[in-house]
């Protein structure tokens, strides 16, 4: 089996890899996220997890029979990107701006060998209850909005403000495992070999 590099510094999208059994490496893959003039979130986050596999193939160097996987998530309200919050006053107004309404929240994934590129984006979409300024204050003191597109984790204490979701829970937290096991077997990394060997 061709050995797989996950291009990407976040912990969630390594435990998310980790749950489906495929053996990986993580490298780095720092690029610039600024969007382009406009572009739109579905076409910025296929460019940027594309963008960050590249990147993880050029630190590779000398693996050129490896194979590495790229992802980024954006939070998608009335057509504007949310990215990470910058401060308190950011995130406070990020969050209040979800309140009581539905958001989407877009991850692209792209695999990367020598010979080509693959990728797919996955639209979701969450609802949020409404949340008052006090919850939006203790939830930025919590530390958790911190590194997280819309500023919230589905995953974590953020569970409390969602009151509905449409798609993929993993894609929400940063790694659509459907598809992501969808694409490592077009270039010939499958799950279930390794889960059926534990
Ligand atoms: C909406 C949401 C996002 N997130 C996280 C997933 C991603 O880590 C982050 C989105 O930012 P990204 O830019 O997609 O990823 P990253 O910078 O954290 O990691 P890397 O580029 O190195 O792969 O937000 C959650 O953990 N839970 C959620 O519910």
């Amino acid at each position: 089996m061709k050995p797989l590099y996950l291009a990407s510094g976040s912990p969630r999208r390594r435990e998310l890899l980790t749950q489906i059994g495929v053996p990986f490496t993580a490298v780095s893959a720092d690029i610039d996220e600024t969007p382009l003039d406009h572009e739109s979130p579905s076409a910025y986050v296929e460019r940027l997890a594309r963008g960050k596999a590249e990147a993880g193939w050029r630190a590779l160097e000398t693996d050129v029979d490896g194979c590495v996987l790229g992802a980024d998530t954006a939070v998608v309200l009335d057509g504007q990107i949310l990215g990470k919050p910058l401060d308190q006053t950011d995130s406070m107004a990020m969050l209040l701006s979800l309140s009581g309404r539905e958001h989407e929240v877009l991850t692209a994934i792209a695999l990367l060998d020598g010979q080509r590129c693959e990728s797919r984006v996955v639209r979701s979409r969450v609802r949020f209850r409404p949340i008052t300024e006090q919850e939006a204050a203790a939830y930025w003191a919590s530390g958790e909005p911190r590194d997280k597109a819309g500023g919230y984790g589905i995953q974590g204490l953020g569970a409390v403000f969602v009151a509905g979701l449409d798609g993929s829970y993993s894609a929400v937290v940063g790694l659509p495992l459907c598809e992501t096991a969808e694409l490592l077997g077009h270039f010939g990394i499958p799950c279930w070999q390794t889960l059926s060997a534990r």
